[in-house]
């Protein structure tokens, strides 16, 4: 930062007016280039209307923007409301169709592409913001594109921003009580919503999803290198695997939220919005024949689907062509097993009829595991095949038992369990019975009374813990004495199996293989704590995001070189030297230090504003500043906000 001889910058387009139209420096001798037209904002003309055209009056700029200053920047104002009926914004060469809304202000004091002052922006990264209230108060749990929380103090709006949203008739009004979940998923299922406002405000459901941005790219992250590629650590080095998130769970982890956000295209035969649910994708792809009859007699499928409720992501078993004409069918099993709270059966959260799809079709959702596969596939068909060892029979046959235990206790029963109708949700083993209540509805053994019901689920399960045992050692056909498990397992699958005891109990079952329960809960634990010692490593990962992106909003902007502030004697001079103390480290032979612990220790004093003083000295020694924690974090609170005003 040359500030004496000031040559260098005199071709250089001044950012000022790049930015805010003009400079306000160009009185105290701003170096950079500026035309003779600049002048100061206040002297910017109002907006001239392009032409007025009944559809969509609107303005054009004459000259460069400067949303600061002029008091005619109305983007999307309530004056315009036929600008809502400018579909997509699309540019058009037609001279008699309304041009596009010129010179929209990029959030966060982006630039402007202000080179041509007609230039019409894409509207999505604007419209793609959450709704604001009348007065400029923002609505809790609202994210930007980029995941940045707005009612996040450390990112207060800009006054553009908040004029853009509370003028934006795009948005839902602040009396509409907006439902935002607090999912990602769901924060970019509103933020989808909103774009799709833009396009066609007439449809309450988008027509792309996910939007382009918040589509995770995990394939971008660098894996860990093979072990032979691995440098040798210092002692005090560690690699990122052991610091964060170990490779293989976040893989699988965004894996999940990728199937999530999984779009299917929309037209053909498959409904765009079912009931209160759209964005159908179809999840019965396996090539497997169907062999059993398990609807009596209807076919059905399975959607992935997204509620226009609550914005979660669901899946939709349709049953075919079911004619129901009493309401209890429908109302009696849903109250049923909608209040069922068991975490080894999938939730049925809905149950409606609908003639969405052509025919009288049953409709059940369900809550939706992304990724996960049926017993069956996960076992037997699916790469890579997990081998059934009896470590899962046992853990198995204890998350079913309590199954069986939790409806059999609320005086109904299962009536399917089966390997194609049990999900693997996650490690260790953990399993869901899907879609029960179907069978109910359907009115199937009817003709059973509930305790016959009830003995049918103990059969259910030693007939599908047969098979699975039966594949261990491939014992095709072979009897319970010939499967290759322990005698413990044999006694268990001859309870269950025994046609001449109709009198079996969760009591008589469980005190078979107690002892695999305590070790079953003892793993679940294990479990537990592992997954939360890995959250926890991350936990400050989102707060230090956050202060780094403010620190480089503030440093190095390319005005501060010029600013006397910024010198050596300026007030803000600390902030430079504590990003060289923080990020520049250099030992005694002038080698860069990389100490990720400075880095951390240093940041978190800042934030919370430690009262602890350190030494910040310039790069030649010859200056050094006495400085508190405290006084630096006010010193970068007051730069930050004053750039955001
Ligand atoms: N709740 C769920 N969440 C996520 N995926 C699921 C869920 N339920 C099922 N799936 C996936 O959908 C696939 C198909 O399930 P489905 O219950 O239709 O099995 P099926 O063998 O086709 O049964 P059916 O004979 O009833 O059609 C499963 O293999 C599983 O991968």
């Amino acid at each position: 930062m040359d500030k004496i001889n000031a040559e260098w910058a005199k071709d250089i387009p001044c950012r000022n007016v790049t930015i805010y139209g003009y400079c306000k420096k160009i009185k105290d001798g701003c170096p950079f280039k500026h035309s003779e037209t600049d002048e100061p904002a206040a002297e910017i003309q109002e907006p001239v209307p392009v032409q007025q055209s009944p559809v969509a009056p609107v303005p054009s700029f004459s000259r460069k923007f400067n949303p600061k200053s002029s008091a005619s920047f109305t983007p999307m104002s309530s004056k315009t409301p036929e600008l809502a009926a400018v579909s997509s914004f699309e540019r058009s060469s037609n001279p008699s169709s309304p041009a596009p809304p010129a010179s929209i202000p990029k959030p966060m004091n982006s630039p402007l592409a202000s080179q041509s002052s007609n230039a019409s922006f894409p509207p999505q990264p604007f419209y793609s913001y959450p709704a604001s209230s009348s007065n400029g108060t923002l609505l809790n749990n609202t994210i930007l594109p980029d995941g940045i929380s707005l009612h996040d103090p450390a990112f207060p709006l800009t006054q553009i921003d908040k004029t853009m949203l509370a003028n934006d008739p795009n948005l839902p009004s602040a009396n509409v009580p907006l439902q935002f979940s607090s999912s990602p998923a769901s924060n970019i299922h509103q933020q989808m919503l909103n774009e799709n406002n833009i396009n066609n405000n007439n449809s309450r459901y988008p027509s792309i999803y996910p939007p382009p941005h918040s589509i995770l790219q995990y394939h971008l992250y660098a894996p860990d290198p093979p072990p032979q590629l691995r440098l040798p650590l210092k002692p005090n080095e560690r690699t990122p695997e052991t610091l964060f998130i170990p490779n293989d769970l976040r893989e699988q982890l965004v894996k999940k939220n990728l199937a999530s956000l999984q779009i299917f295209p929309s037209g053909g035969a498959i409904p765009d919005i079912v009931q209160d649910y759209f964005g159908l994708v179809p999840l019965d792809f396996h090539q497997k024949e169907v062999t059993k009859d398990r609807y009596q007699g209807h076919k059905n499928s399975l959607y992935k689907v997204f509620s226009n409720l609550d914005g979660k992501v669901y899946i939709l078993r349709r049953i075919h062509d079911v004619q129901i004409m009493d309401p209890q069918q429908i109302a009696k099993p849903f109250q049923k097993w909608n209040n069922l709270e068991c975490n080894q059966i999938v939730k049925l959260r809905d149950l409606f009829l609908t003639t969405k799809f052509g025919d009288s079709s049953l409709c059940l959702v369900y809550d939706f595991y992304p990724q996960a596969n049926s017993l069956y596939e996960h076992h037997f068909t699916n790469f890579p095949l997990v081998p059934i060892t009896q470590d899962y029979l046992w853990t198995y046959l204890v998350q079913l038992t309590n199954a069986i235990n939790v409806v059999h206790s609320k005086g109904f029963y299962i009536g399917l369990i089966d390997w194609d109708k049990i999900i693997v949700t996650g490690d260790p083993g953990r399993i869901k019975l899907s879609g029960c209540g179907a069978i109910d509805v359907l009115g199937a053994n009817e003709e059973l009374d509930l305790h016959s019901k009830q003995q049918m689920d103990f059969e259910n399960l030693g007939q599908l813990l047969f098979k699975l045992a039966s594949k261990i050692g491939n014992n095709a056909n072979a009897k319970i004495d010939e499967l290759s498990v322990d005698d413990q397992f044999k006694t268990v699958l001859q309870y269950l199996l025994n046609d001449t005891n109709d009198r079996k109990t969760i009591n008589e079952l469980s005190q078979l293989f107690i002892d695999k329960i305590l070790s079953n809960v003892e793993s679940s634990q294990g479990y537990a704590e592992y997954t939360e010692g890995i959250l926890s490593r991350e936990l400050e990962n989102g707060r230090l995001f956050r202060l780094i992106c403010k620190l480089n909003f503030i440093f190095g902007k390319i005005e501060s070189r010029v600013d006397i502030n910024w010198s050596e004697s300026g007030e803000k001079f600390p902030i430079i030297l504590f990003y060289d103390f923080v990020f520049h480290q250099v030992d005694e032979t002038g080698k860069s230090v990389m100490d990720l612990t400075h880095v951390l220790r240093c940041l978190n004093k800042l934030d919370a504003g430690a009262p602890e003083k350190l030494i910040l000295a310039t790069p030649d020694e010859m200056n050094c500043i006495i400085i508190s924690y405290k006084e630096l974090k006010d010193l970068i609170d007051t730069t930050f906000r004053s750039m955001t005003q």
